[in-house]
């Protein structure tokens, strides 16, 4: 789309075409694991094709493949029908395929033209008003709705996230690669970005989608291509698979997964609870597991937790809704002690943890699960060691020494309960982004917690992992954890919390029950349409 024109768009396809994108017969070794084990995929013109896989069957290692980050040991990629060897992002990008993954790269302080100058021109010959005639050109011709001159830090994760589609698009793209583009994002802005797909299928671009979320891929996508253990396991119309079919590709099981799992998946229209065993719930007075009262952090001048209060009883999972950048990560920050908190105070089964740090809180039965999956373990370590981390006097002997015996028994038995795609000696950096989540979710719940801090507990898990997550957190719930679960999925938050409150703007704005909570009530108090 340089200048203002899209090249490759707008021009009908013609059967006989090539496809835009065509990879064949690709194989990626790391050792002796097999990332991607002779595959084929195409993407055509006007084409929105799923891609989908359990944690660590390859996808990103594919998608890297495409965007010339990896390089394959054997296997070709076409570009309209002509052989490409793409060695580097900025070689795939000239070569008009674009990516937009989970994770943005933005410059806050400046604004929409600013940054996707600075994505596209060389330094030194940035052209600010070149840039905002391209950015308005493809506004408009995508329909995304977006302020060219609006700083990013004012912008939702919606937005930003359109931001970085517009870069993408600025650049000749012809294949758009879309990365779990729904995990960050809240109803309203699925809806306008599987508008924005549309309109660029029509537009003729083609689109790899790449998601966990089976009821959206349906919905999107034209084909889907299912990867199980690096090799292409399945390949068909979206019309002749239904969600249920698609699970049970992906995890090789006869048996496709429960209604209960199904359900919470977002793999059926039906809401999973009625499966689930929320009856056994405890009543009555009992004293909080978590007390939080007037919490307050200021950051850079800011309010960005204001006068929290809540509570967490045995036996009952409170559910935090909220837009991303409300307050959610630094209320997990200042619960977990690596945030100091400007005031308030912080109770754990009766005692005041305000001032406790990070080993204390542990040493005391609280158990946590950030957002940020890398900054919670050490990837140069092996799994069965990160899995130690938080407990290491529970496997150090006499004189210091760990118990490598218990360690490695440890681990063995985490990686078969979690079904994580790992040998307790691999390095954790090494992991796909779904194994390393299960990595830390094994090492927190294994704690058995009195108090569990659950951030996002099953962003970027795949479909077997999502409802064994969720059984996990209720049974644990059932044994009188006390549950704190922080959560932009929505279905999420429905199918898993007791109680749930709000949080806008760093302050808790509504608190419902179970049973007056509904997708669109929440979504009224997440965006300030409605008083508490
Ligand atoms: N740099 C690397 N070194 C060693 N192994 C790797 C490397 N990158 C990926 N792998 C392994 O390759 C396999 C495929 O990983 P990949 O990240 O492609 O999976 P994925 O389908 O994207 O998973 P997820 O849904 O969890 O993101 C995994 O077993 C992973 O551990």
């Amino acid at each position: 789309m340089t200048d203002g024109t899209s090249p490759g768009l707008d021009t009908p396809a013609s059967a006989g075409d090539p496809p835009y994108l065509q990879l064949q017969g690709v194989t990626k070794q790391y050792g002796s694991l097999v990332a991607n084990d002779d595959v084929s995929l195409s993407v055509g013109r006007g084409e929105v094709v799923g891609l989908l896989g359990e944690n660590g069957a390859g996808k990103s290692t594919l998608m890297k493949v495409a965007y010339g980050l990896v390089r394959p040991d054997t296997g070709t990629l076409s570009l309209d029908g002509r052989p490409r060897t793409l060695g580097s992002p900025r070689e795939a990008r000239a070569a008009g395929i674009g990516i937009v993954t989970q994770e943005f790269s933005l410059v806050e302080t400046m604004t929409v033209t600013e940054n996707v100058a600075l994505a596209t021109m060389p330094l030194g010959r940035v052209d600010l008003a070149a840039a905002r005639a391209r950015v308005l050109s493809t506004l408009d011709e995508t329909g995304v709705d977006l302020d060219p001159d609006a700083p990013v830090e004012a912008l939702s994760i919606g937005e930003r996230q359109r931001v970085e589609i517009v870069k993408a698009l600025v650049h000749e793209c012809r294949i758009l690669i879309l990365d779990e583009p729904t995990a960050v994002l809240v109803p309203q802005d699925v809806e306008a970005l599987f508008s924005t797909v549309t309109r660029l299928r029509s537009a003729g671009l083609g689109v790899l989608f790449v998601s966990h979320k089976l009821r959206e891929v349906e919905r999107i996508c034209d084909r889907v291509v299912v990867l199980r253990r690096g090799r292409v396991v399945a390949e068909r119309p979206i019309g002749d698979v239904d969600a249920r079919t698609l699970a049970a590709l992906m995890m090789g099981d006869a048996e496709p997964p429960s209604t209960a799992a199904a359900g919470a998946l977002g793999a059926t229209d039906e809401p999973a609870p009625e499966e689930q065993p929320h009856a056994a719930r405890q009543d009555g007075p009992a004293r909080p597991r978590l007390a939080v009262a007037d919490l307050t952090l200021v950051r850079s001048g800011r309010r960005v937790l204001d006068d929290v209060a809540l509570e967490v009883g045995p036996g009952e999972i409170l559910g935090v809704a909220g837009v991303s950048g409300n307050g959610q990560t630094e209320l997990l920050e200042a619960l977990a002690g690596t945030a100091t908190p400007s005031g308030g105070r912080i109770e754990l089964d009766g005692h005041d943890i305000t001032g406790a740090d990070v080993p204390a809180r542990l040493e005391r039965g609280l158990g946590r699960l950030t957002e940020d999956r890398r900054a919670s373990v050490v990837g140069t370590m092996t799994v069965e060691d990160n899995l130690v981390l938080e407990d290491l006097a529970r496997f150090t002997r006499r004189a210091g020494l760990l118990d490598r015996g218990a360690v490695r028994a440890h681990a063995e038995e985490l990686i078969a309960r979690y079904a994580i795609r790992a040998r307790p000696t691999d390095r954790v950096a090494t992991l796909s982004g779904g194994n390393m989540q299960k990595v830390l979710l094994a090492r927190a719940l294994a704690r058995r917690p009195r108090v569990l801090l659950a951030a996002q507990p099953t962003r970027g898990l795949d479909v077997g992992a999502y409802a064994y997550v969720h059984e996990q957190l209720l049974a644990l719930r059932n044994e009188g954890t006390g549950v704190l679960l922080i959560s932009e999925d929505l279905d999420e938050l429905l199918a898993l919390a007791d109680r749930l409150v709000v949080l806008l703007r760093g302050r808790v704005v509504g608190a419902l029950d179970r049973a007056d909570a509904t997708p669109q009530r929440l979504g009224l108090l997440m965006t300030g349409g409605e008083a508490a």
